[in-house]
This record gives structure tokens, sequence and C-alpha cells, in this order.
């Protein structure tokens, strides 16, 4: 695949009411074909309006398969606007090619302030008690109430959420105990525990903050949900993946958990005018919320600016630093008189030899050449004299190995 398009015709296809601030940096850089949607697509319409576009934004419920990446071939790149990429078939986008860029922390602290509001609220049986207001009665009473002070947060998934989320909870008085599969660094005076149950028996509320993994599909069902506390306190603002959903919901029907706070689920609607349903609306003790732990105008806002950042930069220079799925390389801006050749391949013995040999036999001088590769994938960003452009292009793309290739104006 031969991508040489100039900046003012490439076309951006924005999903799921990604935030302005994405098309103004886009269009403030150059880039005016940018079309935006408010919400998801999916099967045919997905296909339509991403089948001609070279770079997709989207955020945590369009799906990007193998299939939709084989239909979409002009596909230069992928934003996802958000911190999950579970939603996009990573492997099959880097064997056509295709880096991805995400906003790991740009959300990170709007997730942990709803996390943090969620703990007091549950403690005090806020959503019941507000539930009976909203109906006409009045339940003025201390039972099943109680502060957060002293009480112990349990946090599986230390990451960038986690650690937040333990810091702002010491800060309340909590106890925070943690359980990661990689060693951590604990912050304040978080313990870590050696395993999952160690935690689910100690903590008074339990936060789930892992990615959605085949390794974390769920991670708490019945077994899980039986080691912890009674009168205990569920939240997951991770993914809905995580919790199996029948057991959570006998477990509140037992009263063995006194509540829970829900933001993702196993299947979420496409968009606002969409039906939820789920066993739990009938649980007043359960903070239902719409997938919203990083939905605050901060953060979206900055990750409209973040990601589109990263794709004006891969698209401007090349540069790929902090893709997830990609070799990264991070590249200086070119000198004058160069142009600019990007070189996609598969990563087998041979084909930098290949590259080098073409580039001899045609007279071609290299002035910077940079590399990195990842295990199936190689990068190689090659600045040549502008006037061999057009010959240079011809002799990198019939290089045995070339996934796709690609030149800078
Ligand atoms: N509700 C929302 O709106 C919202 C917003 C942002 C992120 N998220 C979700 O939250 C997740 C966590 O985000 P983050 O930025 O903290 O990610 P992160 O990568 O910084 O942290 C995840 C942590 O989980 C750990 N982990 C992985 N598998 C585990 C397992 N089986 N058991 C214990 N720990 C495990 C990792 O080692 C890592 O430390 C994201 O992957 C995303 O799915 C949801
Ligand atoms: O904005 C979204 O749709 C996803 C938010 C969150 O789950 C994330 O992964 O950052």
């Amino acid at each position: 695949m031969r991508l040489s398009v100039e900046k003012d015709k490439l076309k951006f296809v924005l999903l799921e009411g990604i935030h302005p601030s994405a098309v103004e940096a886009l269009n403030r850089d150059g880039y005016q074909q940018v079309a935006a949607y408010p919400k998801a697509l999916a099967g045919e319409a997905l296909l339509e309006a991403i089948g001609d576009a070279h770079f997709v934004g989207i955020r945590s419920r369009t799906h990007l398969t193998e299939e939709v990446f084989a239909r979409a071939p002009k596909l230069v790149a992928v934003g996802a606007f958000c911190i999950g990429t579970n939603q996009i078939e990573l492997a099959a986008a880097a064997k056509r090619g295709v880096p991805v860029f995400n906003a790991p922390f740009s959300n990170t602290r709007s997730v942990a302030e709803l996390v943090l509001a969620e703990i007091v609220m549950l403690l005090r049986g806020i959503p019941h008690k507000n539930a009976v207001l909203h109906r006409g009665g009045w339940v003025k009473s201390a039972a099943n109430s109680y502060e957060v002070r002293g009480k112990t947060l349990g946090i599986v998934g230390y990451g960038h959420i986690g650690t937040q989320i333990g810091v702002l909870a010491e800060h309340l008085g909590m106890r925070v105990v943690f359980h990661d599969v990689e060693a951590k660094l604990p912050l304040g005076n978080a313990r870590p525990l050696p395993t999952l149950d160690d935690l689910l028996e100690a903590a008074d509320v339990v936060s789930l903050h892992v990615p959605e993994t085949p390794a974390t599909q769920n991670l708490i069902g019945a077994a899980q949900l039986a080691k912890m506390k009674p009168g205990s306190y569920l939240i997951n603002a991770s993914r809905g993946t995580v919790v199996d959903i029948d057991a959570l919901v006998d477990a509140l029907d037992r009263e063995h958990l006194l509540g829970a706070a829900i933001d993702v689920f196993p299947v979420e609607p496409q968009g606002n005018d969409a039906a939820f349903v789920s066993p739990l609306t009938r649980f007043e003790n359960v903070i239902l919320t719409p997938h919203i732990g990083g939905s605050t105008s901060e953060a979206q806002e900055s990750i409209g600016r973040e990601v589109a950042a990263k794709l004006i930069r891969y698209s401007n220079n090349g540069s790929t630093v902090s893709a997830v799925n990609f070799p990264e390389v991070s590249l200086p801006e070119q000198h004058g008189g160069t142009c600019r050749l990007l070189h996609i391949h598969h990563n087998v013995p041979g084909v930098m030899a290949r590259v080098n040999e073409r580039f001899s036999a045609a007279g071609i001088n290299i002035a910077a050449q940079y590399l990195q590769t990842t295990e199936h994938v190689g990068y190689v960003v090659v600045d040549i004299d502008a006037a061999a452009s057009q010959v240079a292009l011809n002799e990198l793309c019939a290089v045995e190995g070339t996934i796709r290739c690609r030149i800078l104006y």
C-alpha cells in the first residue's frame, strides 16, 4: 500500500461525539477534511463512514476488528480518544501498518473523583435514601450509614487511576490496600497484598481498575464476591467484562453486599437514544452511571487535544511516540531540502538490507535513517534529498516485505 496524498486531502473521521477540541486542533494544523459523528457506528454504517478515511478517531464503543481494517484500506492511523484500547484489534491494525494512539491519563483524575464520591455515597446509603425521597418518602436513619474514615479501600489494578484513588482516599482517612499483577511502588501508606483473595477479605470497599484482557474477564465472579466481607461494597469503573453481573445480582439479593457502583457494563447502548437493559436496575442501593467515569469537560477537552496532536504529529513528521501497538520512533523536524519517507514492513531478516541496497543502486543518498521494530513490525523512516523523492518512494514500495510506505510533504 502506497500513500502519497497531500495534507489537505487527508480525510479524518471522528465518531462518538469526540470533543470539538480535536476538530479545532486538526483544522488549525491545516487538516480541513474532518467528519465528526455524534455516536458510535457499527456494521455497514461504520464501513461506509470510514471506508475511504485516512485517520479514524473513536472512543470506547466503536469496535475496530480485523474485518473493519480489511475494509478500510486507506487507513493510516487510529486515535482512541480514551484510555482503553480493548475495542480495537491492535495486532490486526499493526499487521496493516496502522499505529493506534490513545490518551493514557487525560481522564484519570475524573474517574478517581467519581469513585471517591461513590465511596462516600455508598457508605452513607445515599442511593437508596435519594430514591425514597424522590418517591415522596422519608428515611431519616443512621442504620447502615458509615463514615469512610478508618475503613479499608481495596484497589484492584494499581495503575494510573488506582494510585490516584489511593492517594485521595488516604486524605479522607481511609486505609488503602491494593493488588496488582505487577510489582508497584505503593504511594502514601498504601499496602500491597499478594493475592486478590487477600484483598477481597480485607476491604470494606473494593474498587476495580484493571484493563479488559482475557485474564480480567469475570475477575469478580461468585467465588470472589463470596470472599468479600459481609456488608461491603463493590465499585467497577473499569470495563463491564470484569464483573459477572449475575453473580453480583445474587450477592446483592442476599444482602451480602450492601451496595455497588457500576459505570461499565458487558453490553452498553450505542448512543443516548438507545435503551439500557440490566438486571441491576431494580437495586436502589446500586449507583448506575452510563460509562461516564472519564466524561468531564476538562477530561474530554484535554483528550481531544492530546490525541489529535498525536495523529497530527504522526501525519506531519512520522513520530509514533506512545503508539500502543507499534514501534515507537521520536523524530526531529526534517532538514530543508530533504523529504521524509516512512516504510512499514514485516519484521523479518533482510528487509533493511534490501532497502539500503535499492537506495544505493538508485544513487539515492540517505541524509538520516531511524529504525524501530516490534516482534512482527518494523518501522523505518528515511530522510533523503527532496529531488529524489518519487524515485525513492518507488524503490521503497518495491522492497519485499513491505506493508506500506508513505511520503511526507
Ligand atoms: N469508566 C471510565 O470512564 C474509564 C475511564 C478511564 C479508564 N477506564 C478503564 O480503567 C482501566 C484502568 O485504567 P488505568 O489508566 O488505571 O490503567 P493502567 O494501565 O494505568 O493500570 C491498570 C493496572 O491494572 C493492572 N492489572 C492488569 N491486569 C490485572 C489483574 N488481572 N489483576 C490485578 N491487576 C491487574 C496493571 O498491571 C496496571 O497496573 C482502563 O484500562 C480502562 O478500561 C474506564
Ligand atoms: O470515553 C469513552 O467512551 C471511554 C472512557 C474510558 O472508558 C476510557 O477508556 O478512557
